[in-house]
């Protein structure tokens, strides 16, 4: 049996280059977004339902994400419909891959980890964290929102003090050495568990 290690945190707090780390060690990686880039694009699970409610965010049969994120920014009840056809699509992705994965330790890359309800497939969750003023520095030094899309993003997520509340791992991510360190010791007891189960 593998263990099924959680990795969340708010974002840009340093979910990818963590899961990285740990994909590094030899666990294997399964990732929420990447996930919905497979049930959005050609051929995609999602494609259908979403053609059923929004056909005009559907171009080449692939879901056009400017489009929903107009969509969501005119409808409130856009994204609650959307999530209630995404979320059980890739609960079934991550089905898949824990039946055909046989590394020790799984880790599942879920930005909406808590929110989503997929903690309760977890052995253990993780959670990263950077101080705020860092946070908001590396999302915009990426020139890929403005300032008021990070504060809107940030609003509809969980706080990241509740987040840590519920995580039985944190990892800081003010270094990269710190975090590996971290990584290093979290994999040490995760096989220590193993070893007692
Ligand atoms: C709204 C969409 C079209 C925006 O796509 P886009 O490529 O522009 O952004 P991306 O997906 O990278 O998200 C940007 C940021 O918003 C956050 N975010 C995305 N969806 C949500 C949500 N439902 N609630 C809160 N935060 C969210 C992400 O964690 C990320 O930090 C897309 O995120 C979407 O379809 N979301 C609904 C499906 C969903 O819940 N996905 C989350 C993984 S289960
Ligand atoms: N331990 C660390 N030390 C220093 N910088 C880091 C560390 N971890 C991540 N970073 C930097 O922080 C930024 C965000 O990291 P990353 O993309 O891993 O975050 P994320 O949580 O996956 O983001 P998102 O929520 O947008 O998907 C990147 O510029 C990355 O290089």
């Amino acid at each position: 049996m593998s263990f099924h290690l959680g990795l969340t945190g708010s974002i840009g707090m340093g979910k990818s280059t963590t899961a990285q780390m740990f994909a590094d060690r030899g666990c294997a990686i399964w990732n929420a977004d990447a996930a919905v880039h497979r049930l959005y694009g050609k051929d995609g699970a999602a494609v259908a339902s979403i053609t059923a409610l929004f056909p005009e965010a559907v171009q080449d049969g692939t879901v056009d994400r400017a489009a929903l994120r107009e969509m969501i920014a005119k409808d409130p009840t856009a994204l609650p419909r959307i999530e209630a056809i995404v979320h059980p699509l890739v609960q079934q992705d991550r089905a898949v891959f824990k039946a055909t994965e046989n590394a020790d330790v799984l880790v599942f890359d879920i930005p909406l980890l808590f929110e989503t309800g997929a903690e309760d497939e977890m052995d253990a969750v993780a959670c990263v964290f950077v101080n705020a003023a860092e946070q908001r520095r590396r999302v915009l030094e990426r020139g890929t929102m403005t300032p008021l899309q990070f504060e809107q993003i940030l609003a509809k997520q969980m706080p990241i003090a509740e987040k840590l509340a519920r995580a039985e791992y944190h990892i800081e991510t003010d270094t990269l050495d710190h975090a590996a360190a971290q990584v290093d010791q979290i994999l040490e007891e995760i096989q220590k568990r193993m070893r007692d189960a």
